[in-house]
Order: C-alpha cells, then sequence, then structure tokens
C-alpha cells in the first residue's frame, strides 16, 4: 500500500451528523481504518475537543465549523461537507489555514426539486388541510381554493443546479415557469427570466427559493415581499432558513393573503431529533412543515457519500484539489516513482522563488512542478526523485509564509 506522510491507519477521519454508510465503506477500502463515526453533530466545545487530533472531518449542514474550531483543529488536512451548501463553514478561515474544503454539489439537486414539485401540487389542492381533517374524522370535499398545476406560474428564485433541474420538471407537468437570478442564465425549455424579484412575485402563483445562503440572500422574502406576492399563492423554500423571514410569513397565511406554504429549512432548526421545533407556522392550515429533508433521500445520501469520500480520499493520497469550494484547483497525474511535497503559502510575491532557491540549494532535482493560486493562497505541488523526499520537505519547512506542508511518499520506496 502507498506510504503517504502518516500511515493511513495514524490519518484520523471524524465523520458526522450520520453520513452514509457508503462514505465509511468507500475510506475503509481505500485503506483508512482510523474512522469515529457519529450519528449526530457536536456544539462547538464538543467539538473543540474532539477536533485537535482529526485530520480529516465530513460534516453536513447542521455542524459549524468557524475560525475558533479551526484554530483548535491543528491537525486538519481537508473538510468535507456531504451536502451542497457551504455556508455552515467559515471558508475563509479554512483557506487562510491552508485547509480544503469540499462538498457534493449536485448529488441532492433531484431529491430537492421533487420534493419542491409534490409540495407545489399538494399545495395548489389545498391538501395538508385537508389531510389534516380526515385524520381527525372530518371531511372537506370541496373544490374551493383547490388548483390544477397547468398553466400555473412557476417562479423560482435561483436558477442553479436546483432551480434548473425544478424547472424542467415543473414545465413537464403544465407550469409556465418564471425565474429570478442575479446572474443572466439561458432558461431551460420555455423558462424565461424576469427582470427583478418584485417582478416574479407579482407573477406567480407558486414562488420556490433556491438560493444560497449569502449576505444578499439573508432575510431577501420578508414582510414587503410577501406583500408583493400574488394573492392566494404559495411560497416554497427549500433552500436556507435565513432567506425567509417567519413571521411576516405566519401573518400572510393567517389572514388568507397567502393560501400556503412548504417550509423545509428554519431560522433556527433543532440540534437533533429528540429536541423540539419551535415555529410560528405550527398548526397553520396549509402549511407543511418539513425537518430540512429536502436532500434527504437514500439515493441522495449514497451518492453523496462516495462522492464527497472520493474527493478527500484523492486529496489525501494525491493532492488533488479539484472542484474544492474555497482552494486553488490543482489536477494532479499519479506520481508513483517520486515522493509528492505539498505546499500551501500566502499568495504574496516571492514564495515560488524561495522553494525552488531552497530546494535548488539542497541539491534536490524537482521533476515535476504544479502551481495555482487563489487572491490569498498559493498552492504548489512538488515531485523529487525518492530518495530526496525527507530532506526537501525539511528545507521547505523553512520557507516563510508556509501555511501547511505535506509529503506524499512514493509507494515503490515504502
Ligand atoms: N433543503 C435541503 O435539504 C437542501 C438545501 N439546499 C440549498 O439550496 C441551495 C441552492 O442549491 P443549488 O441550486 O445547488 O445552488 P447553485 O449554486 O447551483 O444555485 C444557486 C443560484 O442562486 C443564484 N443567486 C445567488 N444569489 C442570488 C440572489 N440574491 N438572488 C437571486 N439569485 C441568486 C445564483 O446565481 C445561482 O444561480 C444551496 O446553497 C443550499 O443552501 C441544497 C440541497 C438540499
Ligand atoms: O445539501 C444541502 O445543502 C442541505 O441543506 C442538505 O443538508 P443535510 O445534509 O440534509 O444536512
Amino acid at each position: 500500500m502507498a506510504k503517504t506522510s502518516l500511515d493511513k491507519s495514524k490519518i484520523k477521519i471524524l465523520l458526522l451528523e450520520g453520513v452514509h454508510q457508503s462514505a465509511v465503506d468507500n475510506l475503509h477500502n481505500a485503506g483508512y481504518s482510523n474512522i469515529e463515526y457519529l450519528p449526530t453533530s457536536l456544539d462547538e466545545d464538543a467539538l473543540i475537543e474532539k477536533i485537535r487530533d482529526v485530520h480529516f472531518i465530513g460534516i453536513r449542514s447542521r455542524t459549524q465549523l468557524n475560525a475558533r474550531v479551526f484554530d483548535a483543529a491543528e491537525k486538519l488536512v481537508a473538510v468535507g461537507c456531504f451536502c451542497i451548501g457551504t455556508n455552515q463553514v467559515d471558508l475563509d478561515a479554512a483557506l487562510a489555514r491552508g485547509i480544503p474544503v469540499f462538498n457534493a454539489p449536485y448529488s441532492n439537486t433531484r431529491s430537492v426539486a421533487e420534493l419542491v414539485l409534490a409540495e407545489a401540487i399538494m399545495l395548489l389542492r389545498g391538501i395538508p388541510e385537508k389531510n389534516a381533517r380526515a385524520h381527525q374524522g372530518g371531511w372537506l370535499k370541496s373544490a374551493s381554493n383547490s388548483h390544477e398545476a397547468r398553466g400555473k406560474t412557476l417562479g423560482i428564485v435561483g436558477y442553479g443546479s436546483i432551480g434548473a433541474q425544478l424547472s424542467v420538471l415543473a414545465e413537464s407537468l403544465g407550469f409556465k415557469v418564471l425565474y429570478y437570478d442575479v446572474i443572466a442564465k439561458l432558461g431551460m425549455g420555455n423558462a424565461s427570466q424576469a427582470s427583478s424579484l418584485e417582478e416574479l412575485l407579482s407573477r406567480s402563483e407558486v414562488v420556490s427559493l433556491h438560493v444560497p445562503d449569502l449576505p444578499s440572500t439573508r432575510w431577501m422574502i420578508g414582510e414587503k415581499e410577501i406583500a408583493a406576492m400574488k394573492p392566494g399563492s404559495i411560497l416554497i423554500n427549500a433552500s436556507r432558513g435565513s432567506v425567509v423571514e417567519i413571521e411576516p410569513l405566519a401573518a400572510a397565511i393567517k389572514e388568507g393573503r397567502l393560501n400556503g406554504a412548504a417550509i423545509d429549512v428554519f431560522p433556527v432548526e433543532p440540534k437533533g431529533n429528540n429536541e423540539e421545533f419551535e415555529s410560528p407556522l405550527r398548526g397553520l392550515e396549509n402549511v407543511i412543515l418539513t425537518p430540512h429533508i429536502g436532500g434527504s433521500t437514500l439515493e441522495a445520501q449514497e451518492n453523496i457519500g462516495i462522492e464527497v469520500s472520493e474527493k478527500l480520499i484523492t486529496y489525501s493520497d494525491n493532492g488533488t484539489t479539484v472542484t474544492s469550494v474555497n482552494f486553488p484547483e490543482v489536477a494532479l497525474p499519479a506520481h508513483p516513482d517520486k515522493h509528492r511535497l505539498l505546499h500551501i503559502h500566502d499568495n504574496v510575491p516571492g514564495v515560488l522563488s524561495e522553494i525552488n532557491r531552497v530546494l535548488s540549494e539542497n541539491g534536490i532535482n524537482i521533476s515535476g512542478q504544479y502551481l495555482q493560486t487563489n487572491e490569498k493562497v498559493g498552492y504548489v505541488v512538488i515531485d523529487v526523485d525518492k530518495a530526496y523526499g525527507p530532506q526537501a520537505l525539511e528545507a521547505l519547512k523553512k520557507v516563510q509564509h508556509t501555511l501547511k506542508i505535506r509529503a506524499l511518499y512514493s509507494s515503490q520506496n515504502s
């Protein structure tokens, strides 16, 4: 087995929030056996204790990785977000410490789109209310406020992977699709782009939100925007709880200005399945409340487990950072006969020439060099002859502005 900077059995991996077993299997198959698996997230203090000797951490949307946590994570090499959103991670703090963050940008896209489409149809028919009544022994047989999806306008806010997938599915069912995005995007099928959020809100029977959590999307749907929606329309949010102000939404439903809502994500979500869920939306008719399960299907979770564990394994074994969400992306070939040195440094002038000077002064021959930078960080990968591995590593540690350094030793030398 390839010898890396550390024996694989010494590389500690912490997997939180019940990531799918496919991730554990994949890591085991790649030779990583030192895995701690927890079904829940950890609060900040518990995480700080746990993360001290961890090399790789896998999380989902709940675990908050902030600068304080990263400060404690002295051995951390990389983060895997087993989900799409990465707003729970302070990406700049990770970058400043030379830690790449990976995610699964597409694996649960379809799951979210399918759920939203089903909810749109259910809400257009007033099913949550009728279903609740029937369970209580009632009988609400009526066509009042019940509508076909055919010909209705679905307004999609955020036309990225999920928004575009939803667009295709919805149009095939007869919805007219209107979308709003900060970027000009080509519509799928016959979908057309609205010129403003206000235009979309005023023209749609169903509005569905698919934007990431950004400073610009925080509370983007508040009292004013809800008032701008068509009377009797429906709001769906399966993006992030920070996007919609819940109080004005609850008021609009109670007053009958909106006909219903489906909300999967909330400003405050319970930390686990045993904690009570509190929300002003509880008990309101024609409101579907789901516990942040937009991406929680077995298919999506299995794919995410494979995809993100693969990215962590590749970075650990080979140094490749392709698809990292915060890091310079370098695609690397295998290095069967060479030692590979990974050097992460502040992106300031002169570091690369200093690296080359130090290596040359130590008589170390460079057989391959790969460099990528972003605004803050430079990532240079150097393949050297086997004989020089440890010596080169020591020399590189002395280079100023070094953030992190790692060696991947050639398998032939182990
Ligand atoms: N409920 C759940 O379980 C899940 C929730 N999500 C959430 O859904 C979000 C969207 O996912 P994807 O479609 O994969 O992301 P994406 O990055 O492919 O698309 C987001 C789109 O929003 C647009 N956007 C950004 N700021 C905007 C603004 N102020 N106004 C209008 N558009 C804006 C972007 O230009 C982009 O086209 C994720 O960031 C995540 O927070 C994702 C998966 C599961
Ligand atoms: O993929 C995302 O961004 C999600 O919100 C899904 O989060 P989860 O993995 O279900 O905690």
